[in-house]
């Protein structure tokens, strides 16, 4: 039994879902009569039920996999204040990783705030060490970085002294401070001074530009972005390993060659894990992107409680904190806030394997990410890499793979962070030169894996693989905040590098189809995988769905019963009770029915644009026309949009090619709801003729894609440029050649 001092870190709560369960069923079941009546009739009607019925079929099975993923729901809960108590436990020390790639998209004011969030966690500072990666080669970036660990002299110590609960200063600073607190004199005084002090602060960065020829900057004059030598400084050392000081604080630019593959965030990651490796090696390793600032400053303890609280560590191989976003937009005008997918689906992913790794908010054990399998004294490694070299699989630094097998060997766990990192700067430039994982294993059996979009999907797949399971770790307030892209363009370019990802990892050698044969991936957790995993094979269902309405309108023909036979109550049946059991799920996690829309809708427009367009890059590189590569999502601090945009929810537009085939869909339907009504006057008694299902639904995907509805009205950004709009007529013309659009019998 549990004594007092030995009370479970963690407590596994499962969900109740049976009213989902019954109405999940319910819906299964209508459409296995809609499939039946489909083939009963087949013989009876054209080619046309044979796509809507391939459709449909496509349809079942994401529902199957769905339900599949929803089915267990479990959470935990994590006890931080037992840890503290836990004499058996010496708190282990963490690595933590930010990445940044592009100042101008990642505005360094922004990476300055979320490395400040960490530096002031509720950890001991000697246990901690921030490494930033910046990509971007940037020597704004880093004068950034050092105003900021200069400012953190000031910040964390206020934040430990009055328990900041926000510790990332431009929110902090956002709001007064609470009444409560106001009252007191000294508490007023030291916050004046410490905004003063913050606004100074990013001043200095937003006037960088000037600062450009500092002796500091000095190795930065005359760098290129994409190619360059590795520049590692430590900027902030905590020499004396003080418990309440700051932690160590590095900034990394890996070398980048234009001849050199640099495997884009994996690529940084990997650096990162090698550089600090070299320099503190911690057994734990946090990592977040540049604008994923730590909103709950226990986060660390609660991701511990989650490492240490199972009986076998293989129970919890890394710690996923879901993506969540602050100054979110009101309602999820875009889609992309991930509420009820990371709210439901989640948590029920949680009950089969565990969460997938979602490149941010993830606490891995370094470990694993050196290629150790789950076994009961952790030293048992991958099959393949057992019989390997160690230069062969760490790469010929002798400090790594001695650090590295120190550590794959159970043998140490660092419990604080070294105290001389300087010394080792040389040995970390070398890890991170563009030639060292040249025939070694990084990207392929250890670290960040390459080839993919959605780095972090495969990643967690393969951990998945070995054995290990993961855990959600949900925390109110939520563990980590960052920045969800708004506008047009921004939403539809990051579904498209992730449906590319996505896609990428279902053909990899990696799949999940072949991993649940041949590892030990759970045949529940590749289904769960599959959700994802097809989204760009998704857009063919979607695609010929929506232009299904339309042709039969065009055609003067159908694809749903009448409304006067019997059969109607299938399809009318499912229509409403999927979109009242979506609802539901909306309203369990605290959103509204204009949230639960604006998600439906833009679901048929990331799947008929984004995923559409990530699918065609697959095939492009397959066929070698193309490689994939990673567009970065700009991040913006909310106060600016609000100030330049009055509407930041509208729908933007630009001459992307993904927009042509979202108003090409408007279009056909337009047109076709048109003719159709048009047609209504001349009715011919007889024949295949559409009716209301028919009309239905081509309202339905007209409401769908309402921004574009819009954007075909709107000026400026809000609208739909010409040749877009060009574009897409001529696909409209010559799909309406294709329906042989007839006017009467
Ligand atoms: O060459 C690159 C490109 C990107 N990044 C970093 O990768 C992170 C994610 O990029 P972002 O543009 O914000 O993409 P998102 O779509 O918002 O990111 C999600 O999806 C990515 C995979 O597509 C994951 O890597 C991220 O962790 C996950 O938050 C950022 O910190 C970037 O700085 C690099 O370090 N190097
Ligand atoms: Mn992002």
């Amino acid at each position: 039994m549990a004594t007092r001092h030995n009370l479970p870190l963690q407590e596994r709560i499962p969900i109740k879902n049976t009213f989902q369960r019954v109405s999940s069923l319910l819906i299964l079941t209508l459409l296995f009569s809609l499939l039946l009546y489909r083939l009963t009739s087949l013989h009876s009607h054209g080619p046309i039920w044979l796509i809507a019925f391939l459709c449909e079929s496509w349809f079942t099975f994401i529902w199957v996999l769905y339900m599949n993923g929803k089915w267990n729901p479990v959470k935990h809960k994590t006890y931080p204040e037992r840890l503290l108590k836990r004499s058996d436990i010496d708190l282990p020390a963490v690595d933590m990783f930010v990445t940044t790639a592009d100042p101008k998209l990642e505005p360094p004011i922004i990476t300055a705030n979320t490395v400040l969030s960490l530096l002031a966690v509720e950890y001991p500072a000697h246990k901690l060490a921030c490494y930033v990666s910046d990509d971007g080669g940037s020597p704004i970036t880093f004068y950034s970085l050092l105003e900021a660990s200069k400012f953190a002299k000031l910040w964390v110590p206020f934040c430990k002294k009055y328990n900041v609960r926000l510790r990332a200063p431009f929110v902090y600073f956002s709001s007064e401070p609470q009444a409560s607190q106001a009252l007191s004199q000294e508490f007023m005084d030291d916050w004046r001074h410490m905004k003063n002090k913050y606004e100074e602060f990013s001043r200095r960065i937003d006037d960088a530009a000037s600062h450009y020829m500092d002796d500091e900057l000095a190795d930065f004059s005359n760098i290129e972005r994409g190619n360059h030598p590795s520049l590692i400084k430590v900027i902030g050392e905590n020499k004396q390993g003080l418990e309440d000081g700051i932690p160590h604080l590095v900034y990394v630019a890996r070398e980048k060659r234009p001849k050199h593959p640099h495997h884009y965030k994996a690529g940084a990651m990997n650096v990162l894990a090698r550089v600090s490796g070299v320099m503190t090696n911690a057994p734990f390793m946090l990592n977040v992107d540049c604008d994923m600032f730590a909103n709950n400053p226990e986060v660390i303890l609660h991701g511990m409680c989650l490492l240490f609280g199972f009986d076998n560590e293989a129970s919890s191989g890394f710690v996923q904190a879901p993506q969540q976003f602050y100054g979110a937009l009101k309602d999820d005008p875009f889609g992309n806030q991930l509420v009820v997918l990371q709210g439901i689906t989640g948590p029920g992913i949680g009950g089969i394997q565990g969460p997938f790794y979602a490149g941010t908010g993830c606490f891995h054990r370094r470990k694993i990410l050196y290629g150790s399998t789950p076994g009961l004294a952790g030293v048992s490694k991958h099959d393949e890499l057992s019989n390997k070299e160690p230069q062969r699989i760490y790469g010929d630094s002798r400090e790594l793979f001695e650090s590295a097998s120190q550590m794959t060997s159970g043998k140490i766990r660092e419990t604080s962070c070294s105290n001389n990192l300087s010394s080792s700067v040389g040995v970390a430039k070398r890890v991170a030169s563009c030639t060292y994982e040249f025939n070694t294993c990084w990207g392929n059996q250890i670290g960040w894996a390459y080839g993919s979009m959605t780095e972090d999907v495969l990643t967690g797949l393969r951990i998945h693989s070995m054995g290990w399971k993961s855990v959600y770790l949900i925390l109110d307030p939520p563990a980590f905040l960052g920045s969800a892209p708004t506008g047009g363009p921004a939403s539809l370019t990051q579904h498209k590098r992730w449906s590319t990802g996505l896609l990428e990892v279902l053909l990899s050698r990696s799949s999940p189809m072949v991993a649940t044969f041949t590892k030990q991936l759970k045949f529940r957790m590749c289904l769960a995988y599959l959700i994802v995993l097809v989204w760009p094979l998704r857009s063919i269902g979607e695609l010929c769905y929506a232009l299904l309405p339309a042709y039969c309108l065009l055609a003067n023909t159908s694809f749903m019963p009448k409304a006067s036979e019997p059969v109607f109550v299938i399809p009318l049946a499912l229509f409403l009770i999927s979109n009242i059991h979506s609802l539901i799920e909306y309203f369990q996690c605290g959103l509204s029915v204009q949230a639960c829309w604006n998600n439906q809708r833009m679901h048929r427009i990331f799947a008929m644009t984004s995923w559409l367009f990530g699918l065609l890059g697959v095939l492009l590189k397959i066929l070698g026309l193309s490689e994939t590569i990673f567009e970065v999502t700009r991040k913006d601090q909310q106060s600016d949009t609000n100030d330049t945009d009055k509407d930041p929810g509208r729908f933007t537009f630009d001459n992307s090619p993904m927009f042509i085939s979202g108003t090409a869909v408007l279009l056909v339907n337009l047109v076709a709801l048109a003719v159709g009504l048009l047609r209504l006057y001349r009715t011919v008694e007889g024949g295949p003729s559409p009716g209301l299902g028919e009309f239905v639904c081509s309202v339905w995907v007209v409401f769908s894609f309402w921004p574009f509805v819009r954007g075909l009205v709107g000026r400026g950004s809000h609208g739909i440029p010409w040749p877009v709009i060009l574009k897409a007529a001529v696909l409209v013309s010559l799909f309406i050649q294709f329906c042989g659009l007839e006017w009467v019998h």
